[in-house]
């Protein structure tokens, strides 16, 4: 049986991909806690849902299998003891130490449907859903106004980010802030017990309990031989040599991990919001990282040591060299003027999707950049995005790809 995941590169006819459509955890956002949860507005919850079936219309127009994180998650704990398995993991992740409280929680989920169970997690709970009798220690009555017992999930839309399909494998990532540790929980467990990836033995390059983070957003598979990852805001470089091992070690075709070390910063928080590869020699760039950037390369080195080199060229001569082309172009986000590209790349006009070689999903507000993409022979499959974009996500960070076609 061929193995459930396959992505050996950015623009192979995009097969079969993970969403999540966005749910009620985006209207447990408050102004107080935004910053926190990684938003900077609160989206109408219907428009974006709305806009959110749109990208899946569009991806299932041009003939991708559009998975659903929900649903895998709700095929992957139907067992009774592994539903309770991940009820207790997910509790003790999200610090509810008192045991009466964790009991109540416990029953309070296992009165759902295991769907709704999944969608109650997801979109949080709040304290008055459930009733207690119970004394409450020092920490809950001093943390007493605070409103949820579980924190919502709003990013969890931005399938792209808690783990990535490279090869025939899977980084199962540890995310960066608290706000988004526990979503890797559900990759974890479709990963383990979906029948879908356990019958095809998936291998982990990276796991979510190391102590190193790691963002999907900064993993880009450029080939079957190269695999760019951001040094950012969000992923370190411990965890990309841990990568970059595993994938050599791993029997894998990969011979080079270029990379980019790029500004840590709120708007370029993960390589793919300034940097995305939409033909065989064609990338996007945000222009603003343009002087701020530093690329590293890391190969294979005598006796599983790795060797690591600072490459000061520029970055089209890297490019080329590490994809063998003659020649690339990098097509900058808002045609390069500073007002129009900080604009565009705040959402995400830098973001797109490849869904085969030259075709890209991207958002329709960032008209200048899509009318640059399609100068250059791009075509662009521009979707509704007025609210989505509140996330400060676009298509490629709404989208983990599972399987690419193999590029000829
Ligand atoms: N792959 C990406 N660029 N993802 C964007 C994620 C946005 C999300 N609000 C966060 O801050 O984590």
């Amino acid at each position: 049986m061929d193995s459930f995941i396959n992505v050996t590169s950015e623009i192979g006819k995009l097969k079969k991909v993970m969403l999540h459509r966005p749910g009620r955890e985006v209207e447990n956002l408050v102004p107080e806690y935004l910053g926190r949860l990684l938003f900077d507005d609160i989206p109408y919850l219907k428009i974006a849902q709305q806009e959110h079936d749109k990208f899946a219309e569009v991806l299932r127009n041009n003939g991708v299998e559009v998975l659903y994180l929900e649903e895998l998650m709700e095929e992957s704990i139907s067992d009774e003891n592994i539903k309770l398995e991940f009820v207790a993991e997910f509790l003790e992740e999200s610090s509810i130490t008192s045991p009466a409280l964790k009991e109540a929680i416990t029953q309070y989920l296992l009165s759902m449907s295991t769907r709704e169970m999944i969608d109650s997690i997801i979109s949080g709970i709040r304290k008055e859903e459930i009733q207690l009798n119970l004394r409450k220690s020092l920490s809950e009555l001093m943390m007493d106004d605070y409103p949820f017992y579980l924190d919502p999930m709003p990013n969890l839309y931005f399938t792209r980010d808690p783990g990535a399909s490279i090869g025939n494998g899977l980084t199962l990532n540890r995310m960066k802030t608290e706000a988004r540790r526990r979503e890797t929980l559900f990759l974890k467990y479709i990963h383990k017990y979906n029948n879908r990836f356990n019958k095809a033995d998936v291998p982990l390059w990276y796991n979510r309990t190391m102590p190193f983070s790691l963002e999907g957003g900064d993993e880009l598979v450029l080939s079957d031989k190269v695999v760019a990852i951001g040094c950012s805001e969000r992923t370190s470089s411990e965890a990309i040599e841990i990568v970059a091992k595993n994938l050599f070690d791993g029997g894998t075709s990969f011979e080079k991990i270029l990379v980019f070390e790029i500004p840590k910063c709120r708007a370029f928080m993960h390589l793919d919001t300034v940097f995305t590869m939409v033909d065989y020699d064609k990338f996007t760039i945000h222009p603003g990282i343009q002087g701020p950037l530093s690329v590293y390369e890391i190969t294979r080195g005598e006796k599983g040591y790795l060797n690591y080199r600072h490459n000061t060229s520029p970055l089209e001569e890297i490019l080329k060299d590490a994809l063998k082309l003659s020649s690339v172009e990098l097509i900058k986000c808002g045609g390069g003027d500073p007002i129009i590209a900080g604009r565009e790349q705040w959402n995400d006009g830098s973001n797109t999707l490849a869904i085969a070689p030259g075709v890209v999903v991207t958002y329709e507000r960032n008209y200048v950049s899509n009318e640059l993409l399609e100068k250059k022979g791009i075509k662009v499959l521009a979707i509704p995005s007025s609210e989505l974009s509140r996330g400060r996500g676009g298509p490629r960070c709404m989208s983990m790809p599972l399987e690419r076609e193999v590029l000829k």
